[in-house]
């Protein structure tokens, strides 16, 4: 049968670029770009990606297993799919990226950068999502959706997280019961725009949005699929119109807003969180995080957590953001 991650990682040309199952129609729109469709008519328009960082693999096997189990028949599919496998050359040698990091060049932001494979790629994927929900919409389809999946550098104190991007529309009320339901143990809302897949696709097509992390990046095939059954069973309801999951947590779900956007924007920048810091560790007021000439990042609420603390990233992008509790 059509496996998904083995064609996309294979490079090599789809001998049959479309094909149909009992109860769905699937389209090959490119390399790792598969489009499903019910025959009935449906109001909801799901874009699922992943591997948009190329070594973050995880959600990339989870996102197979559950076209697998569509294409199969194992699964009905009640809402039109787009499943984007976002980066496979960054795939292909397990790293975040060959170039440059694709999560930044969304909204356009790609016109900004030397031409490569990525930047190129990264327009690829607003095409396709803008004709996929375009087209939906014209099928019925009123109600968007978009769960772009990675996983973090580092270990977390929480293990399974969301991050809501800014938008000055309220969050959707169903995918908030969704991603509750999902037992998610955080969510972050970021508080100003930004290049990432779902603040493009919550800004330009009014989609639900939020980037889920499952656990920390291992290689294909070292795992722990278990820390995420809350997910994978929530991807299953929402792609095959059932009933919301219970919540597996032995704790509610947390918020939290980002406060401070930590730049390395000067060669001489300096991050002071510890190498072994996990995400979401707190730091007290007045704690140095980070440093240049001309611009100290100080924690400047009584305590606030960190996230994503990275010294090495491109200058001029994230080197970490600053959190504090709702
Ligand atoms: O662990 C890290 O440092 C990064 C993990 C990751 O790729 N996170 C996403 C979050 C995107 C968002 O803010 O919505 C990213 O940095 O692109
Ligand atoms: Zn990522």
């Amino acid at each position: 049968m059509f496996d998904l991650l083995a064609m996309t990682l294979s490079g090599d040309p789809v001998a049959e670029p479309c094909g149909q199952t009992e109860t769905l129609d699937w389209q090959w729109r490119g390399e790792g770009i598969l489009e499903l469709s019910p025959r009935q008519p449906c109001e909801t328009a799901v874009v699922i990606s992943a591997g948009v960082h190329g070594n973050e693999t995880a959600p990339i096997e989870l996102l197979n297993q559950l076209v697998d189990d569509l294409l199969s028949g194992a699964r009905p599919l009640t809402v039109r799919l787009l499943v984007l496998l976002g980066n496979p050359p960054s795939m292909r040698i397990n790293q975040r990226y060959v170039e440059a990091d694709m999560n930044r060049m969304f909204g356009g932001r790609h016109a900004r950068y030397k031409p490569n494979d990525e930047t190129r790629r990264a327009q690829e994927l607003e095409q396709v999502m803008a004709l996929f929900y375009r087209s939906a919409s014209a099928a019925g389809a009123t109600q968007r959706f978009h769960y772009d999946l990675h996983t973090a550098i580092r270990g977390s104190q929480h293990v399974r997280f969301g991050l809501l991007p800014f938008q000055p529309r309220q969050q959707g009320k169903v995918m908030l019961e969704w991603l509750d339901a999902a037992g998610l143990d955080a969510l972050v809302h970021h508080r100003s725009p930004g290049g990432t897949f779902t603040h493009f696709s919550s800004e330009v097509f009014q989609a639900d949005s939020c980037t889920l992390e499952l656990g920390k990046a291992s290689p294909f095939g070292s795992n722990d699929h278990a820390q995420f059954s809350g997910v994978r069973r929530a991807l299953e309801t929402l792609v095959s119109g059932e009933p919301l999951p219970e919540r597996e947590a032995d704790s509610p779900l947390l918020h939290y807003r980002v406060v401070q956007d930590v730049i390395r924007s000067k060669e001489d920048f300096q991050l002071f969180v510890p190498g072994d810091a996990l995400n979401f560790t707190a730091f007290k007021k007045g704690f140095v995080i980070a440093q240049e000439s001309g611009k100290t990042y100080r924690v400047e609420a009584e305590e606030e957590v960190v996230l994503f603390p990275n010294p090495n990233v491109a200058m001029g992008l994230r080197a970490g953001l600053m959190l504090t509790k709702m």
